[in-house]
């Protein structure tokens, strides 16, 4: 079952990204003291970035423990171990080089030139087995129960690498796919799909810029989900847009929210 986006706009970019990893911070603690353990997906992209180098310089940052956090990607580009365009390459700048987390639950697609070489459905089914692994008896399905799963929003609506008409975000059956022939370079990603996605307790997506704005109105004004991937990731218990005021610049006056700061 759906649940209803809930929106908070925030003045500026900055601003977002400082309190989703306050906010952040505090779900992974929660998840930690309530079930021993946390997990979160990560996204890629710039507002994803920005978050994860907020979390970087914030002090409460060390009230997480970070042995005992699982780290999964909604999307990778299928590029060789190290490129500076890959996701984990990039998060780990921002973050992950610079938190104690262990190795051993960071768990990054995998890349170009690793065991699958160039076959990206290998490499996408090998996830979902990783998944698969990862999830319990008390999960819904072939994937855990993530505490929190982060999208990016692009400016055509994509989220993780489910780009609008293409067959990824088609996939009903799959948790992982491979994706040939994405718009926005590099052309060949590997991907969390929809029911994938839905089967996080939150779903964060992160919206701060002017080239955003369209792509929030549009997910969030009825659009369906094959023409905008946005309209379709929502979470078990919550679906939570975090935004600037630029992102949320167009949206109808019915959904602005009334007093975020
Ligand atoms: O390529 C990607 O783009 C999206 C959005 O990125 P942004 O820079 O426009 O914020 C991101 O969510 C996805 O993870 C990434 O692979």
């Amino acid at each position: 079952m759906s649940t209803a986006p809930q929106l908070v706009v925030h003045r500026d970019k900055q601003l977002m990204a400082q309190a989703a990893a306050a906010r952040l911070i505090t779900k992974i603690v929660d998840a930690q003291a309530s079930r021993g353990s946390a997990s979160v997906v990560l996204t890629g992209g710039r507002n994803g970035n920005g978050l994860l180098a907020a979390l970087a310089a914030a002090p409460a940052r060390d009230a997480i423990d970070w042995s005992r956090l699982d780290l999964w990607w909604g999307d990778e580009r299928f590029l060789p171990e190290g490129d500076p365009e890959r996701n984990v390459t990039q998060a780990r700048e921002a973050l992950l080089d610079s938190v104690p987390v262990d190795p051993k639950r960071v768990h990054a697609m995998p890349a170009s030139d690793g065991p699958h070489g160039t076959d990206v459905d290998a490499a996408a089914a090998a996830y979902a087995e990783e998944l698969a692994r990862a999830a319990g008896p008390e999960n819904h399905g072939p994937v855990p129960t993530f505490d929190v799963l982060m999208l990016g929003v692009g400016p055509d609506t994509h989220v993780a690498s489910l780009f609008p008409e293409l067959p990824a975000v088609r996939e009903t059956d799959r948790t992982v796919v491979g994706v040939h022939g994405a718009p926005k370079p590099p052309p060949t990603r590997v991907t969390l799909t929809l029911p994938a996605i839905r089967a996080a307790r939150e779903v964060w997506l992160l919206a701060a810029g002017e080239d955003k704005a369209q792509a929030a109105a549009i997910a969030l004004s009825g659009a369906g989900e094959i023409q905008a991937p946005a309209a379709g990731a929502y979470g078990r218990s919550r679906t939570l847009w975090l935004l600037d005021g630029a992102a949320a610049s167009q949206l109808p006056r019915s959904l602005y929210p009334p007093a975020s700061a």
